[in-house]
């Protein structure tokens, strides 16, 4: 079976910064340890409201990172202006709601596919690869393919906050279908948000998956671990889990 990649989110580095307005922990700097302990590549969110990562991290890891940079970022003017003067190798376009704690849901592109498809044109016209970070539905698969994005980032928010094994299990099965009609349909598939080192293995072990995006966990456990062991032991499990 297809290795499988992991690409380590440093938002939350950022946000232990911003709790106190100081220039430490620095995510660029959390990004190289990452990246030493076998991060396949780097995730960062440059938010509107720039309540972790700041303009300053992007331009300081778009010349720093050794593997390659991963730019999270709403569907604006401001942001493709950004992504298309930093030219990161991918882009994610996500959904944002100023008020949201953190992403809620996937990118609606079936309700906006002009926009959409005109945002990945512009940013494949830069040399950037975009990734649209929607839900495991058939409708927003087939949008994904009409804008000619070359990847998906399916949401696993919604197997990630089940409450019940059974509802899980509902929510494994709904994305197992959607990746594998996914990948049918020639998109490239990664997934992310809120996998853990108590959910990933079963998200891991399907095998259309090319890429997991992991932050939040990864940074927490580095709280307690460090962070060259947090990535380590989230990689082995993602390996493990293709065995
Ligand atoms: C799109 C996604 O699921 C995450 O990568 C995103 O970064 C979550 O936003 P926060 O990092 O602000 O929690
Ligand atoms: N796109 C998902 C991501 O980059 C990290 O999400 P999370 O692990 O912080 O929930």
């Amino acid at each position: 079976m297809s290795e499988i990649l992991l690409g380590v989110n440093v938002d939350h580095i950022a946000t232990l910064r911003q709790a106190r307005g100081t220039t430490y922990p620095d995510p660029a700097h959390a990004a190289a340890v990452a990246e030493h302990a076998g991060a396949d590549g780097i995730t960062i969110h440059l938010r509107e409201d720039r309540r972790h990562i700041q303009d300053r991290d992007v331009w300081v890891m778009s010349e720093t990172l050794q593997t390659r940079m991963n730019l999270e970022m709403a569907v604006t003017d401001e942001m493709l202006d950004i992504a298309c003067e930093v030219k990161p190798t991918f882009c994610c376009l996500v959904p944002e709601k100023r008020e949201e704690l953190t992403t809620e849901g996937g990118l609606d592109v079936a309700g906006q596919l002009d926009k959409i498809t005109q945002a990945v044109a512009r940013l494949s016209a830069a040399g950037v690869e975009t990734s649209l970070f929607i839900d495991a539905d058939k409708a927003q698969i087939d949008a994904a393919v009409a804008t000619k994005a070359p990847y998906i980032e399916i949401h696993t928010g919604h197997y990630a906050d089940a409450e019940t094994e059974a509802e899980q299990q509902a929510e494994l099965v709904r994305l197992t279908d959607g990746i594998r009609y996914a990948h049918q349909q020639g998109l490239k598939v990664n997934a992310g948000h809120g996998l853990h080192y108590f959910n990933v293995k079963a998200i891991a072990a399907i095998p259309e998956i090319i890429e997991l995006n992991i932050g939040h966990a990864i940074i927490a456990r580095a709280a307690i671990d460090g962070l060259e062991k947090a990535v380590r032991d989230m990689k082995q499990l993602m390996l493990e889990a293709r065995r």
